[in-house]
């Protein structure tokens, strides 16, 4: 009797669970029946996972260095033209590589940053990290106020009479490396360039002296690339965001104390800053006076945890992309000799043995600005932009839905054979200004499009041609030989390998 009861329970309990299976599964088949009504229109690479969808694919193949995903995505553009729908799970993307529909989205506000994506920027491990900053706010109208009063302090003539300041970090470096300059000395440059670029924003930005180039272990860089790695992490592994083992918990603590700590520095330097504003004493030049001065002439404060924001925003959205620029375009003098060479000429034409470097110089490296180009067009630190459509969009006689994330790569686009003769080739002297309207027009966009386009792109062009020119003025660079040619795709795109490099002094 009573192993028939619990027979009969057992077979209850198998009935729930299949029921409950079969139901899901239904359910699972119906959405995606719908999906594909909506989107069985558009080309989709193969193969799928029918539940996963092209996730368990990528996953697979950005484990392979050999076919990251960037190389994957510009494969199924290849094989399915410039329209393209992958799918997570049950989430649709659409992957566009057409000029005229980046130029259509991305000019138009309507279309918004998708929230999803933006939130892993708000908060690390549940502590506010670049919350409402300008990179990470999706809602227009309050974007579009808070770019209005910033846009100032980003402006080339602002930036011009923080020449010395530049000049300065770019020096430090150059010293930092004498040491190593023995020809002997394997030194990762991405790491120095980090550093340097670190200290940049810092004095730039906030007048503060990090000096993480002579002293990389203090506790803000520490914090910084911490900060940094728990955001990649959370991006690349979700399930880390609730890992129950203790191992997990303690690195998620850590990360949160890492964000805590560079906000409250950053909260340190924005009060001392406008206890000084307020007595009336005179104030360094840099981005965060121009700010404060800003809100005082629109007559509009920003709330300290806004500020904090954006002081996060900046050192995050302006270090690594502007080292992975650097390492990268030194990886490509590396491999190409004719380009080292007539770098170091035009460096050695416009300063010579000059120990400053002058905004009035920077325009003469008309070479270098090119081949500063040509990095970012095979080798762009973000990949691309993504858009929620607001409407219908009509791309290459495709209706994209309302409602879909579209996204616009410009690795892809400036890979292909449409916007550039022989693609693959690295030329700088493509950029060569020419009186037409180059055909890459809204197919290469490294600092993006549109309004929501890279506010600090002129800070970065400069640093990074005041720190080129400084290094190349006093040294050659040799890379390793197994420094591999291989982007890795993290929030950013840095070389792998670190761009490892000998250095010696120049004659
Ligand atoms: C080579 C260096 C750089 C590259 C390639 C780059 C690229 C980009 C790109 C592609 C975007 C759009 C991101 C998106 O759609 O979410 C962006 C936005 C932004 N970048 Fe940069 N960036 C660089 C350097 C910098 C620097 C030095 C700073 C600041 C100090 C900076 C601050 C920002 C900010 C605040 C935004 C958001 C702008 C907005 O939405 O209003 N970037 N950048």
């Amino acid at each position: 009797m009573e192993l028939n009861a619990g027979f009969r329970i057992l077979l209850y309990a198998l009935l729930v669970i299949t029921s409950t299976v079969g139901v899901a599964f239904v359910v699972f088949s119906w959405l995606l029946y719908r999906f594909n009504g909506k989107y069985g229109h558009l080309p989709c690479p193969r193969p799928t996972s029918f539940f996963f969808g092209h996730l368990s694919h990528i996953n697979a193949v950005s484990k392979k260095m050999d076919m990251q995903t960037l190389t994957l995505m510009h494969q199924w553009m290849r094989d399915l033209g410039p329209v393209y729908c992958i799918r997570f799970i049950l989430q649709p993307m659409v992957i566009c590589s057409n000029p005229p529909t980046v130029k259509k989205v991305c000019l138009d506000s309507r279309h918004l940053k998708p929230r999803a994506l933006y939130d892993f920027f708000y908060s690390v491990f549940g502590q506010r990290f670049l919350g409402l900053g300008l990179v990470s706010q999706v809602n227009h109208e309050k974007w579009h106020t808070r770019r209005a009063l910033l846009n100032p302090a980003f402006n080339r003539k602002y930036l011009k009479q923080m020449m010395d300041l530049f000049d300065e970090s770019a020096t430090r470096l150059r010293d930092h490396l004498i040491p190593l300059a023995d020809d002997k000395t394997l030194v990762r440059m991405l790491e120095h360039f980090n550093n340097v670029a670190l200290d940049v924003i810092g004095k730039v930005g906030f007048d503060m002296d990090i000096n993480a180039v002579e002293n990389s272990d203090c506790p803000f860089p520490s914090a910084v690339a911490l900060a940094l790695q728990g955001i990649n992490v959370a991006f690349q592994n979700p399930l880390t965001l609730v890992d129950p083992r203790s191992k997990a918990r303690q690195y998620r603590r850590s990360v949160r104390d890492a964000v805590k700590l560079v906000r409250n520095i950053g909260q340190d330097c924005i009060e001392k800053r406008r206890e000084a504003k307020k007595k009336g004493e005179e104030l360094p030049k840099d981005i965060l006076t121009c700010i404060l001065q800003a809100e005082d002439d629109v007559g509009q404060k920003i709330e300290m945890a806004e500020l904090l924001d954006e002081f996060v925003t900046f050192f995050l959205a302006g270090h690594e992309t502007t080292s992975n620029l650097l390492a990268f375009t030194l990886l490509e003098i590396g491999r190409h000799k004719d380009v080292a060479k007539r770098l170091k000429d035009e460096v050695d034409e416009v300063l010579g043995s000059k120990s400053i470097i002058e905004y009035s110089d920077l325009s003469k490296l008309e070479y270098m600005s090119r081949v500063f180009k040509e990095t970012m067009r095979l080798n762009p630190p973000v990949s691309g932009l993504s858009r929620v459509l607001a409407s219908d969009v009509q791309s290459c006689g495709y209706v994209i839905p309302k409602g879909t994330t579209i996204m616009f790569m410009t690795y892809v686009t400036s890979r292909l054979e449409e916007f550039f003769d022989d693609p693959l080739l690295f030329n700088p002297d493509r950029f060569i200004p020419t009186d037409e309207t180059p055909r890459h027009f809204f197919a290469y966009y490294p600092f993006a499009i549109g309004q929501r386009n890279c506010i600090g792109q002129q800070i970065a062009l400069i640093e990074s041609k005041v720190i080129l020119a400084k290094l190349l003025q006093s040294f050659d660079f040799r890379l390793e030989q197994s420094q591999r040619h291989i982007i890795l795709r993290e929030v950013t795109n840095k070389p792998i390998d670190g761009c490892k490099n000998y250095i010696s002094l120049r004659d």
